[in-house]
């Protein structure tokens, strides 16, 4: 399978101080992807190198074969990537479907309809809620709508940042079914996660972060029964969470 995203000895951090030391990383299209790490592990910096929300300090990222280097975020998205951050940034005082339209702010009206459409059928819920100010809703609900918004741009690669964070495990079940069916239905997914548990049932390989390094990287099924890993990350996790 070709790479779709390939990450070269990544470094990077803030105000000179490295937080992401030397990250290589590759991910084939139509895989599902899993990076799992404690808090401030770096996760959210090393999804900001990739996005170009932060400068490299050295190393490559590469997209479809293309170097992103200079590419400013907004262009990375119309090359395909699609990006769900963490805490879900929605316009509180908007409607649920204003906010999937402005993730498609540039699409035709009948490119704009069809988008929703789709996004209706992952996320049935969606549907019955387009009316409803994002503020009314559910936790999980606005964790729909973030994803649903980052689908709006008909990415490639979807990466989300620790999607679950706030979320009950019944709710984390939902959310993961979901990346499920758009996982099979040919998107590539990296997910960057705390909850080792979920993510790893859900991915097919897995990387483990630690203080800005990749330690390991296995099969999301052998990560998971890791005694080592299973103590330190995946026990933090209710098993309800994968559900
Ligand atoms: N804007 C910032 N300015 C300075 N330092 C930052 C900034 N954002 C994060 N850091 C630092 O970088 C390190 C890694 O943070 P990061 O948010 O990438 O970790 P994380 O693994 O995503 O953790 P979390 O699960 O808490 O989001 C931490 O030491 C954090 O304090």
């Amino acid at each position: 399978m070709p790479e779709l995203l390939q990450l070269q000895q990544v470094s990077g951090g803030y105000h000179g101080r490295t937080v992401v030391h030397e990250v290589s990383l590759s991910i084939a299209e139509g895989e599902a992807v899993a990076a799992v790490g404690a808090n401030g592990a770096g996760k959210t910096t090393l999804l900001r190198l990739i996005m170009g929300q932060l400068p490299l300090s050295g190393g490559q990222v590469f997209f479809a074969g293309r170097d992103l280097a200079r590419l400013p975020p907004f262009e990375r998205v119309r090359l395909g990537i699609g990006y769900v951050p963490e805490g879900r940034a929605l316009f509180p005082e908007m409607t649920v479907e204003e906010n999937l339209e402005i993730g498609a702010y540039r699409a035709s009206r009948a490119d704009l309809r069809q988008r929703l459409a789709y996004i209706y059928q992952i996320f049935p819920k969606l549907q019955r809620l387009r009316q409803t100010r994002c503020r009314l809703l559910s936790g999980g609900e606005q964790q729909m709508v973030t994803v649903g918004r980052a689908l709006m741009t008909h990415p490639r690669l979807l990466i989300l940042d620790e999607p679950s964070t706030g979320l009950a495990p019944r709710v984390v079940g939902e959310l993961y079914q979901a990346l499920r069916a758009l996982h099979a239905g040919g998107l590539t997914v990296f997910v960057v996660e705390q909850n080792a548990y979920a993510a790893l049932r859900f991915a097919q390989r897995g990387y483990v972060f630690e203080d800005g390094h990749i330690t390991r990287v296995a099969p999301a099924a052998e990560l998971l029964h890791d005694p080592r890993l299973v103590e330190s990350y995946v026990g933090r996790a209710s098993p309800m969470a994968s559900s």
